[in-house]
């Protein structure tokens, strides 16, 4: 996963699921237009329900040419082949993690809405960094906040790719887009789109384009 001249759509899965049942509205998501990511975040779920998830919905992503990655389990990716991991700041040792990950697989870091994080997380080996929340979100409780200005510092100090997360919507993301993220990750604007999934991949991806003209 890099970061190109554009904005890009970071995608993550709804907080539960079933995996046989998602697997369609899934496809149809990524199908509706250029997704870079998928992250699979599922809590609670014990190790054969996460590996069940992943064998099932990793090559629906895969087969699009979308990285697949998986929330808080540097281990699980690593085993089972998945493009990454993301971790945050209480889900352990960023080291082990590239370690476990090695050098191809990529590695995103949760770093609120701290530069300080963000600066360690890129010399522990993260190949992004994630600010947010940016605005109210109703997925998790987020305890932590971001505000646009990380993003136009970050882009301006530093190459590495940064993803704004936490609430943002086609109808809000113009300020993140417009200062420098690289990535804009959403749950609730897509899977919870009154039109559908695909409706919301398509509402986040004309924001962006015209965010950028
Ligand atoms: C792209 C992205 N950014 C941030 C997070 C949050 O990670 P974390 O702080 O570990 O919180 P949980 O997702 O584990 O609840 C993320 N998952 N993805
Ligand atoms: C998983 C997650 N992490 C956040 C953070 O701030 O680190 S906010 C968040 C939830 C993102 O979902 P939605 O797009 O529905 O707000
Ligand atoms: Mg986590």
């Amino acid at each position: 996963m890099s970061g190109g001249d554009g904005c890009q759509l970071y995608l993550i899965t709804p907080p539960a699921l079933d995996p046989r049942a998602f697997a369609d509205p899934l496809a149809r998501a990524l199908d509706a237009g250029d997704v870079a990511a998928l992250q699979l975040r599922l809590k609670d779920v014990d190790d054969d329900a996460l590996k069940r998830a992943i064998e099932i919905l990793m090559p629906v992503a895969q087969s699009r040419g979308v990285a697949f990655l998986m929330n808080d389990r540097a281990d699980l990716a690593a085993k089972m082949g998945c493009d990454g991991a993301h971790i945050g700041q209480e889900d352990g040792d960023p080291v082990a993690a590239r370690k476990l990950l090695g050098p191809d697989r990529t590695l995103g870091i949760t770093c609120h809405g701290s530069r300080h994080l963000a600066m360690e997380a890129g010399e522990n080996g993260a190949d992004y960094v994630a600010f947010g929340a940016f605005f109210p979100t109703a997925t998790k409780q987020a305890e932590h906040s971001a505000t646009p200005d990380i993003l136009e510092w970050w882009s301006e100090m530093f190459e590495l790719p940064s993803v704004a997360i936490g609430g943002i919507t086609a109808g809000n993301c113009a300020p993140l887009v417009r200062s420098g993220a690289d990535f804009l990750a959403v749950v609730g604007a897509v899977w919870n789109h009154p039109d559908g999934p695909d409706a919301g991949v398509r509402a986040m991806l004309e924001a962006i384009t015209a965010a950028e003209r």
